[in-house]
């Protein structure tokens, strides 16, 4: 099972360093591809609905006819049990997963209605870059459980 993590904005410093040691973990479980696109520059710090169609057309390129998770701290909200079981669900599709996170004023309305479930991590809001590093860790801990696998810390 290929699983993309799509993710609008630069991963710097302390993600990229946390994404290599997650992805390095996950390597005997999956093959886990992060794209990161283009983020708009929101001059007055201010959404901006153009901008934000930007960068969903950005986030476009990389679908195919895959099933699409989108990350919003409004989707539904699991502990990582019920998560590891909605995950092997998912693994079991006919196609590929991608996960998407969005930029500082998350994703346009096109993109949420292409996304075929809303997941959430937490009711807190998260920067991209450490929405990224808690998204691996808990595909890292649903493989665990789904693997009957010890993960105490
Ligand atoms: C800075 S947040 C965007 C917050 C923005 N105000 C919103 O309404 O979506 C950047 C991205 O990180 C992801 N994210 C942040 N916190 C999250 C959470 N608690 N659960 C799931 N995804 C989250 C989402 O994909 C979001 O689009």
């Amino acid at each position: 099972m290929k699983i993309k993590i799509i993710v609008v904005g630069k991963l710097k410093g302390f993600a990229t360093v946390a994404v290599q040691e997650y992805l390095k973990m996950l390597q005997g479980y999956s093959r886990i591809q992060i794209v990161q696109v283009k983020g708009s520059t929101y001059l007055d710090s201010s959404c901006d609905e153009h901008l934000l169609n930007q960068e969903a057309e950005q986030v476009m390129k990389h679908l195919k006819d895959d099933y699409v998770i989108l990350l919003d701290e409004r989707g539904k909200e699991y502990d990582s049990i019920g998560f590891a079981k909605h995950f092997e669900g998912l693994l079991a599709l006919p196609k590929s997963l991608v996960f998407v996170i969005g930029g500082p004023f998350g994703v346009s309305e096109t993109l949420r209605k292409r996304a075929d479930e809303m997941i959430s991590l937490s009711k807190l809001t998260f920067t991209h870059q450490l929405a990224v590093v808690v998204l691996l860790e808990q595909l890292l801990r649903a493989f665990k459980i789904i693997n009957n696998e010890k993960y105490h810390y």
